[in-house]
């Protein structure tokens, strides 16, 4: 809302052009009955959302209480068509924290726009949750990277915005948030620190960065030339997926952690013969898998203790 109280988007007032709008994008209602679908089915509400990245689909198996829902049975949900995402929903407990959990996101590069890759982040909103945890599966950029690394973002780069590829594009509906929100505080500060204590706690400390990570539309995996160009602009770690998600969460209010596992070393060198590829991002996920699992365990816990002793103090 502006300052004066009026809404910045102007009214359209009637219900046929809401309706039409739903053919191109989520409108508040069709996203109220996904959640209204999920919430009926679940008797209690989530404080944490979680995205799983590529390979990343284990970090779901530690949730305890488990309420599954396969993406092909919520209404209105895309489909995950992509190796090493599930596809489906898991409610339940982890660190005794009411969790929902995405075990397999959507991408630009199946075909969904931005909007209906993030739409899962706005049903969780509407289910309750305050907290995001996003994972994703990312080249490592920065020349101290290894492969099994860990980045924490501390910031991202939206190049796909920089073109005007926005979830936000279109008209702005002020019940999930205002027409332009802020992005410099989207990842929060005191769960960066907090979670590199809980990286040394789990054997993860000497592993663990802190960077820029950007997203880019792909399939494909960058050229040597894109790569550098990445390299020159502060780029650490580079994906296909999760800016798009934080932008969302940010709009309406979530405060939001990421990171990326480092799954391959992003080639800059026209002589080097080495090329990423899906399987092996898959493999290095596999292989952190009790780490990381521990790792987001421990954010998930401090979430909830912090919010009980904020709760306390109000
Ligand atoms: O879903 P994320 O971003 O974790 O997966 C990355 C980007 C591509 O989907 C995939 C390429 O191997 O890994
Ligand atoms: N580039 C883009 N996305 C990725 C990569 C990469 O090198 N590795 C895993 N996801």
């Amino acid at each position: 809302m502006s300052s004066d109280g009026k809404s910045s988007q102007k009214s359209f007032g009637n219900k046929p052009f809401i309706l039409f709008l739903c053919f191109f994008r989520y409108t508040y209602e069709c996203l109220v009955d996904t959640a209204k679908y999920l919430s009926d089915k679940v008797p209690f509400k989530p404080k944490v959302g979680i995205i799983c990245g590529s390979g990343l689909g284990s970090l779901a198996d530690a949730i305890e209480n488990r309420i599954e829902f396969p993406y092909e049975k919520i209404p209105n949900f895309p489909l995950s068509t992509v190796e090493g995402h599930v596809g489906q929903l898991v409610f339940g407990y982890l660190s005794n924290v009411p969790v929902v959990c995405m075990q397999g996101r959507f991408h630009y590069y199946e075909g969904y726009p931005l909007w209906k890759c993030a739409m899962p982040v706005r049903v969780m909103k509407l289910l309750g949750i305050t907290h995001l945890i996003a994972s994703n599966a990312a080249g490592g950029l920065n020349k101290d990277y290894k492969v099994g690394d860990i980045m924490i973002v501390k910031d991202h780069i939206n190049l796909m915005g920089f073109a005007g590829n926005n979830p936000l594009q279109g008209p702005n509906d002020d019940r999930f948030g205002p027409r332009f929100p802020p992005m410099n505080r989207a990842y929060d500060k005191e769960l960066i620190e907090k979670a590199k204590v809980i990286a040394k706690e789990v054997g993860l400390g000497d592993i663990v960065h802190e960077g820029v990570y950007t997203c880019l539309g792909g399939p494909n995996f960058e050229t040597v030339a894109e790569l550098r160009m990445l390299g020159m602009l502060g780029v650490d770690a580079v994906g296909m997926s999760t800016v798009h998600e934080v932008i969302t969460a940010r709009h309406s209010n979530i405060t939001v952690f990421a990171f990326s596992l480092i799954t391959n070393l992003c080639v800059t060198e026209y002589h080097k013969n080495d090329e990423a590829n899906h399987d092996e991002v898959i493999d290095v996920g596999k292989m952190r898998q009790k780490e990381l699992t521990k790792f987001v365990q421990g954010v998930v816990k401090y979430v909830a203790d912090e919010n009980k002793l904020v709760s306390k103090m109000l």
